[in-house]
């Protein structure tokens, strides 16, 4: 082992002691919390099943950095090298587009067996799944509206997606041994001043009832839902608003996701996972960075990523909350964009359990909010990073930015030939 990290690493070890923290237990609690990464990132959202249409549905990668991958086996050898530069158990989030078919499928004639190749490669990765139904990109989304639709026969094509996305998802639970996360996510929404606010709403609320109607495994298939506050050509009405869905995820008793670009932009996602974690069983969070919009940036080891963490760990709810990604950025390589946006999620959640959480709490109970900002404060400059770099090199992967230099040979190699 080298020999000043393993210096950084004792002298981290005893700085944390001195605390009341344990540096191991702190690795060992990192172990069990997987970030769910998101494949999109890897071809701005293009998916196989029509690789050269356009992304609707409201949202946008910017961007025209070359070597996307554009079949399924250029993704998985995509993702295989992201996920070998950074530490600690990871799932894979697949929306339904990325199926594989021969022929072309109807979004709602879509089996488990379009994704067949997907699951014996995870079980060969020892990745779990997660999974989305693709309400967008499609014709019979071109108008805006799928879910909530007012043409009984669009809207009924729209529930039979989401129908058989949710038996895809219950698929990857079975197979791999742990509950997929299915969140829904529908683009609804209008350009200009609505008048009928209501109608669409209630659409939507009997549309998701009918969905999640057919009984699933809750070991193997968990249903989320996905609020947002606008989409491009969606800027004064979104039917599937905030409180709609903390409404219908609280009523109906499925997870409610929470996507840290979807509120208005001085609201933050960490101030309302403690309020939703009274009320719904499960958090599914999309942790994104908007810039002035929903942007979907790289995600930064940024006040806002360290607060979600934060929250995680300081009221324990690590068995109810599910860490998922949610940026696509094309104008960066799109490999060292999941590997940046992951480690400092991890990161990120690394630094919240090298807390002194009860020491801090005990001087918030005391009103000594002086003590408080002050550890708080001071706790920003322990050597963490320490802690990390051993962490990175417990799972055997590159410490500090070493990791730039394998996604460039990458780079080289492999996407400057597509
Ligand atoms: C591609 C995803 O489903 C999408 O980003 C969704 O989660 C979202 O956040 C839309 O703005
Ligand atoms: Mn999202």
């Amino acid at each position: 082992m080298n020999s000043s990290l393993e210096q950084a690493w004792q002298l981290a070890k005893q700085r944390y002691a001195d605390s009341d923290v344990n540096v191991e237990q702190a690795l060992a609690l990192l172990d069990t919390l997987p970030v769910s990464m998101h494949c999109w990132q890897g071809d701005d959202v293009a998916g196989f099943e029509n690789p050269t249409g356009t992304l609707t549905g409201g949202i946008q990668a910017t961007g025209n950095y070359p070597g996307k991958a554009t079949n399924a086996q250029q993704l998985r050898a995509d993702l295989e090298q992201a996920f070998s530069l950074i530490p600690g158990p990871k799932r894979l989030n697949l929306h339904a587009i990325y199926l594989e078919a021969e022929q072309p499928v109807e979004r709602n004639a879509i089996e488990p067996a379009h994704f067949a190749r997907w699951v014996a490669w995870a079980r060969d990765q020892h990745l779990g799944l997660d999974f989305n139904p693709t309400c967008f990109s499609h014709p019979l989304s071109a108008d805006g509206f799928t879910l909530s639709h007012a043409d009984d026969k669009i809207r009924q094509f729209w529930i039979e997606h989401c129908q058989a996305s949710r038996r895809i998802s219950a698929y990857f639970g079975r197979e791999l041994g742990t509950a997929s996360v299915m969140n829904i996510w529908v683009p609804d929404g209008m350009k200009d001043l609505t008048i009928d606010r209501l109608a669409p709403r209630e659409r939507l609320m009997a549309a998701l009832d009918t969905v999640l109607a057919e009984k699933l495994d809750p070991r193997h298939h968990i249903d989320a839902v996905e609020s947002k506050l606008f989409g491009i050509g969606a800027e004064s009405y979104t039917v599937g608003s905030a409180e709609f869905y903390l409404a219908y995820a609280t009523s109906r008793g499925t997870a409610l996701c929470m996507d840290a670009g979807h509120f208005h932009p001085t609201e933050v996602i960490s101030d309302k996972i403690s309020s939703a974690s009274l009320f719904v069983p499960r958090l599914l969070l999309h942790v994104s960075r908007p810039v002035r919009w929903d942007s979907d940036h790289v995600v930064l080891l940024d006040d806002e990523t360290q607060a979600i963490a934060s929250e995680i760990v300081r009221q324990k709810l690590f068995n109810r909350v599910h860490i998922g990604l949610d940026f696509f950025d094309a104008s960066i390589n799109r490999i060292a964009a999941w590997v940046i946006g992951t480690r400092n999620m991890k990161k990120a959640l690394l630094r919240a359990l090298l807390e002194p959480t009860d020491t801090l709490r005990r001087l918030e109970q005391d009103g000594d909010y002086t003590a408080r900002l002050a550890l708080l404060e001071e706790q920003k400059s322990l050597p963490w990073q320490a802690v990390w770099d051993r962490y990175c090199q417990q799972h055997q992967v590159p410490v500090g930015s070493d990791w730039l230099s394998s996604v460039r040979e990458y780079e080289q190699t492999v996407l400057s030939q597509r």
